[in-house]
């Protein structure tokens, strides 16, 4: 039996509870960057076997269909991935108490659910956990990832789990409380992105260009101001300006999308996608009898 976790990927076994777009983002990550070899990764969910099927056609990863596999699975791994929606967090988390050991390292990328709720679920207070919030952009390895851990994780385990999510985009240290804001600014945010294209092609086809030229000329500019930004290292304010000509056409943009209050709408839906994701977790500790 395995007695440490490893602090290497390499040398480490996971599984992933929750085989959906997220699980498959992080597993993919890690395959594509050859961080691990795939035989290392198990994957289970509750009920869809095609999925794990594509999944091991897709990746080489194990997948693990019957119960005594994913018991054998959930007690052998040195990671554990927690990776099902908030609403079926609780029931799954609890089936983990006789079965997890007080090293395995658990990952959990679940909006909302709490350090102390996962502890409270899997029934030991010391049981080490990662609380992480990354992105859908981590499928290209471009994920921004906010983590947060729990006083038990050990100078190892936190390696490993950086190692984890630096190998998927970049990933930042937060203290638990911010985790939210992570979700209302990155978690979340590729879908504010993806909107304002949609919005951006819609009108650039009501102006009269076709859908095609609409879509590339919007992909290119998003991808072109985002690698701007990066690669100058200049604040997005500054290159706004470079781009907003005194009374000229830019300023007129911009002055009308103020007129619809622009920046408190994004202020208020941030803060917002944070409130959703604490009532979420509230929710899931109500459910669980701990409120
Ligand atoms: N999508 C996103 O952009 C992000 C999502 N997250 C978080 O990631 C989590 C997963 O989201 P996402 O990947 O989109 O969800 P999906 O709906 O794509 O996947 C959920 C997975 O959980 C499985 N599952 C549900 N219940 C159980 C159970 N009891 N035992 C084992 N597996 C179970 C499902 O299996 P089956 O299909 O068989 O029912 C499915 O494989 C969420 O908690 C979300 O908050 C975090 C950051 C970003
Ligand atoms: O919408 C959700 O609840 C999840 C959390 C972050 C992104 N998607």
């Amino acid at each position: 039996m395995i007695q440490s976790t490893p602090s290497l990927i390499s040398d480490a076994t996971l599984c992933f509870y929750g085989a959906g777009s997220m699980a498959e983002a992080i597993l993919r990550g890690l395959v594509e960057a050859k961080l691990t070899r795939p035989k290392n990764i198990s994957v289970m969910n509750r009920q869809n076997a095609d999925r794990l099927l594509h999944l091991e056609k897709q990746y080489g990863i194990v997948p693990v269909t019957t119960s005594a596999l994913k018991d054998e699975a959930l007690s052998a791994a040195d990671v554990i991935v927690l990776g099902m929606k908030p609403k079926d967090a609780s029931e799954a988390i609890r089936t983990l108490r006789p079965l997890l050991r007080p090293e395995q390292l658990v990952i959990s990328v679940i909006a909302g659910l709490s350090i102390s709720t996962i502890r409270h679920l899997i029934g030991r207070e010391q049981q080490p956990v990662v609380r992480a919030m990354p992105n859908t952009s981590s499928t290209i390895r471009l994920g921004a990832t906010g983590i947060s851990f729990s006083d038990s994780v050990t100078p190892g385990q936190r390696e490993l789990a950086h190692a984890i999510f630096d190998a998927i985009g970049i990933s930042t240290v937060v203290d638990e409380p911010l985790i939210e804001a992570v979700t209302g600014v990155s978690g979340s945010g590729p879908a504010y992105v993806y909107y304002l294209m949609e919005a951006m092609i819609d009108a650039g086809i009501k102006l009269g260009l076709s859908p095609e030229a609409a879509k590339r000329l919007t992909v290119q500019t998003v991808r072109g101001a985002a690698e701007m930004v990066n690669s100058t290292g200049e604040d997005p304010g500054e290159l706004r300006r470079k781009v907003t000509s005194p009374n000229g056409s830019t300023q007129a943009a911009i002055e009308k999308l103020d007129q619809f209050s622009f920046q408190e709408g994004v202020n208020e839906a941030i803060a917002r996608c944070a409130e959703r994701a604490r009532e979420m977790g509230e929710a899931i500790r109500k459910e669980a009898g701990l409120d």
